[in-house]
C-alpha cells in the first residue's frame, strides 16, 4: 500500500484526504496519479468502489490553476445522480485549493444552471445531453479545459451516448489531457476510446476477479411467477441494512416497490421516468435510512457510492456481464462486504455461464427460501432483539411481572406469546408483477450497432425482437427503459 505523500500530491490536497479519512491509496489511485500528474491520457480499470473519482480527481486538481474562474477541468458522467456525487466527491478533495467543481444536468432550472456557470467553477461535471445544451447555447464554454474526464467510460463511448462524446470533445482543444475510467472496459469501446486519445497509457489493476472479492455472489433458480414472494422470503430472512433491487423496466420497477410497500415494508422505487425533484428525494430518504429497500432500473447501477448497502437483488437478470459487475458493485464497496443474489428462470440458466466467464467468478446456487424459513426468519430477528436486551439491560424491574404470567402459564407459552407480539408478521396480499419479456436482442443490422453487440443476444430468446436493449435509441417494445437517458 503506497502513502498518499508518496504521490507528489500538494500539501492542501493531502490535508483534505487526511480529514476524509483517506490514509492509503488505493492501487488504482497509487498507479493512476502518478502517471496523469506528468501529463499523459490514461484508461483507467478498476473493481468498484475501488477509489477511481479521487484516482481521476487529484491530478485533475493538481493541473487547475484555482486563480483562473474558467472551466479547466471537465467530467462526463452516464447519469445525473452519478454528475452530483462526483462533484461532491471533488469539492471535498478541493476543500483547501480554491478550485470549486459545479454539477451540471437534466432535469434542473436552465437559469439556476447558467447563473451558476457565471459564477466561474473550475471544473463542471456534466450529464452529456445538458452539457451540449449548454455549449450550444453558448452559456458554457469549454474551450479552456485541459483536462476531460470520462466517468464510466465504456458507458459514455457506447450506442446511446457516443455522438453526444465525439460533439463534446470536438468542443475542447485538440492538447487536453483526456482520462477514462470505469471498472468495465469492453475490447471494442477501447478501441473506440484509443482513437479519442493520444498514446494512451492503460492501467489495469490485476485482479483475479472483474468483480470485487468482499461480495458473495448467489443465483437462485426461480420461474418468473414465484420471483417477487422469494424475494419478499429472501428479505425477511437476511433483514438487510439497505437493499438495491434492479429490476428491468420502469414499470417492474414501480409494481415491484409499490408490491413491497404493500407488504409492509420502506421500499420506493427509481428511474429516469420520474421528476428529477422524486428522484433526488427518493436517493436522499435511502441514504438517511428512511427507506430500506430501492428499487431500480439500470439509472442506479453504476458509479453510485452509498454506504451500508449489505444486499444487492437482480430481480431481472442485467443485460450484459458489464452491466452485472456494476449492479452488485453498489455494495462491498472500499473495503466493505456484501452479498449480491441474482435471480434467474430456468429458460434464462445459459445466461449465468456467460456473466461467471465474463467476470471470471463464481455465483453458489441457492434453494429458493420458503415462506416457512422466512417466518423463522422473522423471528430470529426478534430472538436477536431479546438477547441483545438480556446483555445490555438491567430487567430486575420486570421480575415480578414475569413471574406472576409464570405462574398460570409454563416458560415456552410465554415467551411465545412475547415473540409473536415483537415479530414483524408477514402480510400476504397477492401481489401481482406483469411479466418481463426475455432478454433477446435483435441482430445487429449495421455496423455502427454491431459495436453495441449485446453479449447475450447471440444466443438470444425469442424469435430475436429487440426487447428492451437501453442502447438502441429507446425502441424497446415497451418502449419502457431508460430511453432518453442519452438525452440527459
Ligand atoms: N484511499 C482511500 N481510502 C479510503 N477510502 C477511499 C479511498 N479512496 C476512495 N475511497 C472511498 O471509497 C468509496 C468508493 O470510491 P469511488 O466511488 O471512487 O469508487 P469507484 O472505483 O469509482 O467505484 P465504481 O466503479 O462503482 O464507480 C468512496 O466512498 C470513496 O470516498
Ligand atoms: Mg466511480
Amino acid at each position: 500500500m503506497m502513502k498518499f505523500n508518496e504521490l507528489g500530491i500538494s500539501n492542501p490536497i493531502l490535508k483534505a484526504l487526511e480529514n476524509m479519512g483517506f490514509e492509503e491509496a488505493t492501487p488504482i489511485q497509487a498507479e493512476t496519479i502518478p502517471l496523469a500528474m506528468e501529463g499523459n491520457d490514461v484508461i483507467g480499470q478498476a473493481q468498484t468502489g475501488t477509489g477511481k473519482t479521487a484516482a481521476f480527481g487529484i491530478p485533475m486538481l493538481e493541473k487547475i490553476d484555482p486563480k483562473q474562474r474558467k472551466v479547466q477541468g471537465l467530467v462526463v458522467a452516464p447519469t445525473r445522480e452519478l454528475a452530483i456525487q462526483v462533484a461532491e466527491e471533488l469539492n471535498r478533495i478541493a476543500k483547501f485549493t480554491g478550485i470549486r467543481a459545479l454539477s451540471v444536468f437534466g432535469g434542473q432550472h436552465m437559469d439556476r444552471q447558467i447563473r451558476a456557470l457565471k459564477d466561474g467553477p473550475q471544473i463542471v461535471v456534466a450529464t452529456p445531453g445538458r452539457l451540449l445544451d449548454h455549449m450550444r447555447r453558448k452559456t458554457i464554454r469549454i474551450n479552456s479545459v485541459e483536462v476531460a474526464i470520462l466517468d464510466e467510460a465504456d458507458e459514455m463511448l457506447n450506442m446511446g451516448f457516443i455522438d453526444d462524446i465525439r460533439d463534446i470533445l470536438k468542443g475542447i482543444p485538440e492538447e487536453r489531457q483526456t482520462l477514462l475510467f470505469s471498472a468495465t472496459m469492453p475490447k471494442e469501446i477501447r478501441d473506440i476510446a484509443t482513437n479519442l486519445m493520444k498514446e494512451p497509457k492503460e492501467i489495469k489493476v490485476k485482479a483475479k476477479e472483474m468483480t470485487v472479492e468482499n461480495i458473495d455472489q448467489f443465483f437462485i433458480e426461480i420461474p418468473e411467477k414465484f420471483k417477487f414472494d422469494t424475494l419478499n422470503n429472501h428479505l425477511d430472512i437476511h433483514s438487510p441494512e439497505l437493499a438495491i433491487v434492479f429490476a428491468r423496466t420502469k414499470k417492474r420497477v414501480d409494481e415491484v416497490a409499490e408490491g413491497l410497500q404493500t407488504r409492509g415494508y420502506r421500499a420506493e422505487g427509481i428511474h429516469g421516468d420520474l421528476t428529477q425533484g422524486k428522484r433526488m428525494s427518493v436517493l436522499n430518504k435511502f441514504k438517511n435510512n428512511r427507506v430500506d429497500v430501492l428499487v431500480a432500473t439500470d439509472v442506479a447501477a453504476r458509479g453510485l457510492d452509498i454506504s451500508g448497502v449489505t444486499h444487492v437483488y437482480n430481480f431481472d437478470i442485467p443485460q450484459d456481464p458489464e452491466s452485472y459487475v456494476h449492479r452488485i458493485g453498489r455494495t462491498g464497496r472500499a473495503g466493505r462486504t456484501g452479498e449480491a443474489i441474482l435471480f434467474i428462470t430456468p429458460r434464462e440458466m445459459a445466461h449465468l455461464q456467460v456473466i461467471e466467464r465474463t467476470t471470471k467468478s463464481k455465483m453458489k446456487r441457492l434453494t429458493p427460501p420458503t415462506n416457512k424459513d422466512a417466518e423463522r426468519g422473522q423471528q430470529q430477528v426478534t430472538l436477536e432483539k431479546i438477547r441483545k436486551t438480556i446483555e445490555k439491560t438491567d430487567l430486575k424491574s420486570y421480575h415480578e411481572t414475569a413471574n406472576e404470567l409464570l405462574e398460570d402459564h409454563d416458560s415456552v407459552t410465554v415467551i411465545s406469546a412475547a415473540l409473536k407480539m415483537l415479530t414483524k408478521e408477514r402480510r400476504d396480499t397477492p401481489v401481482k408483477i406483469s411479466s418481463a419479456a426475455p432478454i433477446s436482442v435483435k441482430k445487429a443490422k449495421d455496423n455502427r450497432r454491431s459495436n453495441n453487440k449485446r453479449y447475450f443476444g447471440k444466443r438470444g430468446q425469442g424469435g430475436g425482437r429487440n426487447q428492451g436493449g437501453r442502447n438502441q435509441g429507446g425502441r424497446n417494445r415497451k418502449g419502457n427503459f431508460q430511453k432518453r437517458r442519452n438525452r440527459d
